[in-house]
């Protein structure tokens, strides 16, 4: 479905993708992961044809990234994702269907279908007043109202509550099931290892591990899980919130947290990654001390660039002028796909 070669993206002289090479299969849930400016949303937006990679190639399907025939066959979900505040979310979806020629019989079909799987309540309330769980899920409906074959998704559960989180990642599986490739983009690993079918983790534009979690994980290092608990189970330890935690190695081990919780009348309300665990990872396969950690700043001042969104010129190269879109440019994006 997908196939990257040698993608590369510098803005002025900062390299912020160094020459990438991977494969998503059709139906894949395909997840780039890594620490911030790592790269990730850069080689998103490469992917849907809203960045111009400096060098390299990066082929959806038959097309080259970009090109509109391929963008008919694309959903892109930004990393922020603002929406037009006086809409309501049928409305607004409605908008997006019209942009896409969806006939309106179908598009009400299609976006009922969608809103309805994301248990979205409250479809007739102002966006503006709706929480931000809710303006998530709707920007996820309006990735969908093409009925596109391949999904980009830019940390689509980024500051999300648990329960919410949880409902993205089990519809971005949904959505696999029913055909969809999904790439998607996250820091947390946990968020990866539960639905990605295989991973590329990046740090400083490159990618230093690839394959699935599990196989990375046994490869490069150890990952732990703190898992919250409503009740006490064995080996847990009291929170100052009134909870428990129980620190464990392995999935399979947070399921037997959960069986415990649950036999002890709890249930489990939470589950992180250890982040310094995680780091270890990326320190580990980047072998450098944690004072050199790239937040996209060490780099680019090493470069003589800011590390920030403006490029170190001025001029980004972005095919949508700004990583930061607004609503209005999405609608123009969108509208080209026409
Ligand atoms: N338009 C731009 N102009 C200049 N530099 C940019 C631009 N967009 C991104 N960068 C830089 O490129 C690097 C990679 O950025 P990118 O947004 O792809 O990282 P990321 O892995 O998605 O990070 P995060 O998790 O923080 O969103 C960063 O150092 C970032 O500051």
């Amino acid at each position: 479905m997908i196939r990257v070669e040698g993608l590369r993206k510098t803005y002025g002289d900062f390299p912020a993708v160094v020459g990438s090479d991977f494969a998503v299969d059709e139906g894949e849930i395909f997840g780039v992961v890594g620490p911030n400016g790592a790269g990730k949303t850069t080689t998103l937006k490469m992917l849907a044809g809203l960045v111009e990679p400096t060098e390299g190639t990066a082929r959806v399907g038959d097309y080259d990234a970009g090109d509109p025939e391929m963008r008919r066959h694309l959903g892109f979900l930004p990393e922020e994702s603002p929406l037009y505040e006086d809409m309501t979310a049928r409305s607004y979806l409605r908008f997006f269907a019209d942009l896409y020629d969806v006939p309106r019989e179908e598009a009400t079909r299609r976006t009922e279908d969608t809103l309805d799987r994301l248990e979205l309540e409250h479809r007739d309330r102002r966006l503006g007043d709706v929480s931000k769980g809710m303006k998530r899920k709707v920007a996820i409906a309006r990735s969908l109202v093409n009925d596109p074959d391949l999904l980009i998704y830019d940390e689509p559960a980024s500051g999300l509550d648990p329960l919410t989180t949880n409902y993205v990642l089990e519809f971005t599986r949904d959505l696999a099931d029913r055909g969809k490739t999904v790439v998607f983009s996250a820091h947390n690993l946990y968020h990866v290892e539960s639905v990605c079918d295989r991973v590329v983790i990046m740090n400083r534009g490159e990618i230093i591990a690839r394959g699935t979690v599990p196989e990375i994980r046994e490869e490069h290092g150890e990952t732990t899980y703190h898992v919250f608990t409503t009740a006490a189970v064995d080996g847990s330890e009291a929170t100052d919130d009134g909870r428990y935690r129980r620190v464990v190695p392995d999935m399979d081990a947070v399921e037997s947290v959960r069986e415990a919780a649950a036999a002890a009348g709890g249930e489990v309300v939470d589950i992180r990654t250890r982040e310094p665990s995680l780091e270890d990872v990326f320190l580990e396969l980047a072998g450098r001390p944690p004072e050199a950690r790239d937040d996209g700043r060490g780099r680019a001042a090493a470069s003589g660039a800011d590390g920030g969104r403006d490029g170190p010129d001025g001029s980004d190269g972005d095919r949508t002028g700004d990583a930061t879109r607004t609503e209005s440019d999405t609608a123009g994006a969108e509208g080209g796909a026409r």
